[in-house]
C-alpha cells in the first residue's frame, strides 16, 4: 500500500519531499529542546547558578526561531506536496479515463475527482508526511533519553513500542470497514445521479415519493456504513490511546525508581519524562497514522481506474484490399454472449449502406464493435489502412458541450470561421451560420438546443473533421421533412464511406443506397 504512494507521488518530486523531510526533522527538535532547558533550568536553579540563566534562555530563544522557521517552511511544503498529490491524481483519473473511456467508468471518475481525492489528501498525504515528522521526532528524543540515562530510556522505549503493535490487531477490520463504506457510497451515489437526471420521468409519472424513499434507503445506509467506519477508526485509536497511557505510566515508574536510588537527578528525571512523551506520543501518533492510512488504503489499491490501464479493444485487421470494410464470419455482442452471428459482408469505398433491422437486434452493438467500444466475439473484421481511427459518428444522443458553437464544432482545433459558416448552411443550420453566432455559448448555461439542431451539429462536426467513414445511427429520425430531406442529400453526397442505420426511411430514399444489410434475415439471428 505504501508503495502505492511512492509509485504515484514520490519520484515526481524527490526534491520537495527531500525539503519536507529537512524541515520536518529541524521542527521536531522541538521534542528534545523544551525538556532539555526545562531540566538544565532545574539543575541551575537548584545548584542556584543563577548567572547562567540568562545564557541558558538565549539558547533557548535562539533554538525557538530555528524550529519556528522550520515549521513554517515545513507547512508550505507540506501544502506543496498536496497539490502535488492533488493535482497528479486528478490528472491521471481524466487521462485514464480517456484512454479508455466508457460509460460504466463515468461515475467512478466522478467520485474519485469528488471524494475519493479529499479523503486521500486528507488521510494519505497528511498521514504520510505526519508519519515521517513522527519517526524523525521519536529518533532524536531516543538518542537524547539515551544520552541522559541508556537503563531508564529503554524502559520507555520498550514501554513506547506497546501502542505500535495494537493496530497490527485492528488494521484488517478498520480496512475492511473502509472498502464496504466505500461501496455503499458508490451505490447512493449513482442512484442519487440517476434521479436527479432522471426528474422528467419521475415527475411524468408522479413517483416521486417512491424516488425519495429510494434515494433515502440508500442515503441511510451509507452513512451508516460510513458510522461503522468512523466506529472501527476510532475504537482502533482508543486501544492505541489506553495501552500508551499503560505504557506511560510503567516508564514513569522506573523514572521514580532510579531517582530514589539516585541513579538520576531531579533536572534529568524531568527531562526524561518530558522527552520520553516526545518519544512515545510520535509513537502513538505513528500507530495511529496507520490506522488512517489502512482505512484510505482501498481507495488507491482498488481504484481501478487509477491504477491499471485498461487493454485497449482492436476489432480491426488493418488489411491491403480493394473493399473497405470486410466482416468475415463475425459474431458480435456483450460479455461473449452473441446477439448476431454469421455477419459476412464487405463495403466498397464511397459506398453508401443502409442498416436495417427491428428494435434490439444489434445496429448499434455492430457500430460499436467497428469503433472498438466493445470486443469482436469472434471473426475477423479487415478494415483497409486509411479506415481505423478514421470513422466520423452522428449517433443517437448528440453530445454538445457547455462552450461556444465554434467549440462544438472544431473540438479545440483550428479551423477558419468562412469553413465553418460553409458548413453549417451545408447541414441546414442557415440561422447560426453568421460569424456571431460562433462564439454563442451552447450547452449547459448557454442556449439550448432542438434534438435536430443538435444531430446536425454532430454531423457538421463530421464533416469537418473529414472522416473517411461517415456512421450514422438514426440520423434522420425525429426531423422534420425538409431537414430529413437535406441531412438525407448530405449524407449522399459525404465524400468518403457511409454505413447508416435508421429505423424509418421512405421506400424511395432507401432506393438510393448503395448497399442495404437487414439484420432480420435469418441467418445472423443466434437460437
Ligand atoms: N452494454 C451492454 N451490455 C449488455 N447488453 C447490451 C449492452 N448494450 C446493449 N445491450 C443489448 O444489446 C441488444 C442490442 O442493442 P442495440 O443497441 O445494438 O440494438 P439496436 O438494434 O441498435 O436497437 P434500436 O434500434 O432500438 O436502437 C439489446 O437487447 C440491448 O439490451
Amino acid at each position: 500500500m505504501r508503495l502505492n504512494f511512492f509509485k504515484y507521488l514520490y519520484p515526481h518530486k524527490k526534491l520537495l519531499w527531500f525539503g519536507i523531510i529537512i524541515a520536518g526533522g529541524l521542527t521536531s527538535l522541538d521534542g528534545i529542546v523544551s525538556p532539555y532547558i526545562i531540566g538544565t533550568l532545574t539543575n541551575i536553579l537548584m545548584a542556584k547558578h543563577f548567572n547562567r540563566v540568562p545564557q541558558i534562555l538565549v539558547l533557548y530563544l535562539v533554538l525557538f526561531l530555528i524550529i519556528t522557521i522550520s515549521y513554517w517552511i515545513w507547512q508550505l511544503l507540506w501544502a506543496k506536496a498536496r497539490q502535488a498529490a492533488n493535482l497528479r491524481m486528478r490528472a491521471d483519473v481524466f487521462d485514464h479515463f480517456l484512454d479508455s473511456p466508457s460509460t460504466e467508468r463515468i461515475e467512478k471518475v466522478n467520485n474519485f475527482v469528488n471524494v475519493d481525492v479529499k479523503q486521500i489528501e486528507g488521510q494519505y498525504v497528511n498521514s504520510v508526511v505526519n508519519l515521517v515528522y513522527c519517526i524523525e521526532q521519536a529518533v532524536f528524543s531516543l538518542i537524547y533519553v539515551i544520552s541522559i540515562n541508556g537503563i531508564v530510556s529503554m524502559a520507555f522505549l520498550i514501554c513506547g513500542l506497546l501502542p505500535f503493535l495494537v493496530p497490527r490487531f485492528t488494521r484488517n477490520w478498520v480496512e475492511g470497514s473502509s472498502e464496504i463504506w466505500n461501496k455503499s457510497y458508490e451505490d447512493y451515489n449513482l442512484t442519487l445521479n440517476e434521479a436527479l437526471r432522471g426528474f422528467p420521468v419521475i415527475k411524468h409519472f408522479n413517483v416521486s415519493d417512491i424516488f425519495k424513499k429510494r434515494v433515502n434507503q440508500k442515503l441511510a445506509r451509507e452513512e451508516n456504513k460510513y458510522w461503522q467506519m468512523s466506529y472501527c477508526s476510532s475504537t482502533a485509536s482508543f486501544c492505541s490511546q489506553l495501552s500508551y497511557a499503560l505504557s506511560s505510566i510503567a516508564a514513569l515508574s522506573v523514572g521514580v525508581l532510579f531517582v530514589v536510588n539516585g541513579q538520576v537527578n531531579v533536572g534529568e528525571l524531568i527531562s526524561l519524562f518530558l522527552a520520553s512523551d516526545r518519544l512515545t506520543s510520535p509513537i502513538i501518533t505513528i500507530s495511529q497514522v496507520f490506522n488512517q492510512l489502512n482505512t484510505t488504503t482501498p481507495l488507491i489499491k482498488e481504484n481501478s481506474i487509477l491504477n491499471s490501464k485498461q487493454i485497449a479493444i482492436n476489432n480491426l485487421t488493418i488489411a491491403s484490399q480493394n473493399s473497405i470494410i470486410n466482416f468475415q464470419n463475425c459474431q458480435l455482442g456483450y460479455q461473449n454472449q452473441a446477439l448476431l452471428k454469421n455477419v459476412d459482408f464487405t463495403i466498397n469505398p464511397h459506398e453508401k449502406v443502409l442498416i436495417v433491422g427491428r428494435s434490439g437486434i444489434g445496429k448499434s452493438t455492430l457500430f460499436k464493435t467497428l469503433l472498438n467500444e466493445i470486443p469482436l466475439i469472434s471473426g475477423t473484421i479487415k478494415v483497409a489502412p486509411n479506415v481505423a481511427n478514421n470513422f466520423g459518428v452522428v449517433g443517437q444522443e448528440s453530445y454538445i458541450f457547455s462552450d461556444t458553437l465554434r467549440f462544438n464544432l472544431t473540438l479545440g482545433r483550428k479551423i477558419a470561421d468562412e469553413k465553418l459558416i460553409t458548413i453549417l448552411k451545408k447541414v441546414d443550420l442557415e440561422k447560426f451560420a453568421r460569424l456571431k453566432a460562433l462564439d454563442q455559448k451552447l450547452g449547459k448555461s448557454g442556449l439550448s438546443l432542438s434534438g435536430g439542431e443538435r444531430r446536425k451539429i454532430e454531423l457538421a462536426r463530421a464533416l469537418l473533421a473529414k472522416k473517411e467513414i461517415l456512421l450514422v445511427d438514426e440520423g434522420l429520425s425525429g426531423l422534420d421533412k425538409k431537414s430529413s430531406q437535406k441531412i438525407f442529400d448530405l449524407i449522399m453526397t459525404f465524400p468518403g464511406t457511409v454505413l447508416e442505420i435508421e429505423h424509418i426511411i421512405g421506400k424511395e430514399q432507401s432506393m438510393q443506397y448503395d448497399q442495404l444489410i437487414d439484420l432480420n434475415q435469418k441467418q445472423y439471428q443466434v437460437e
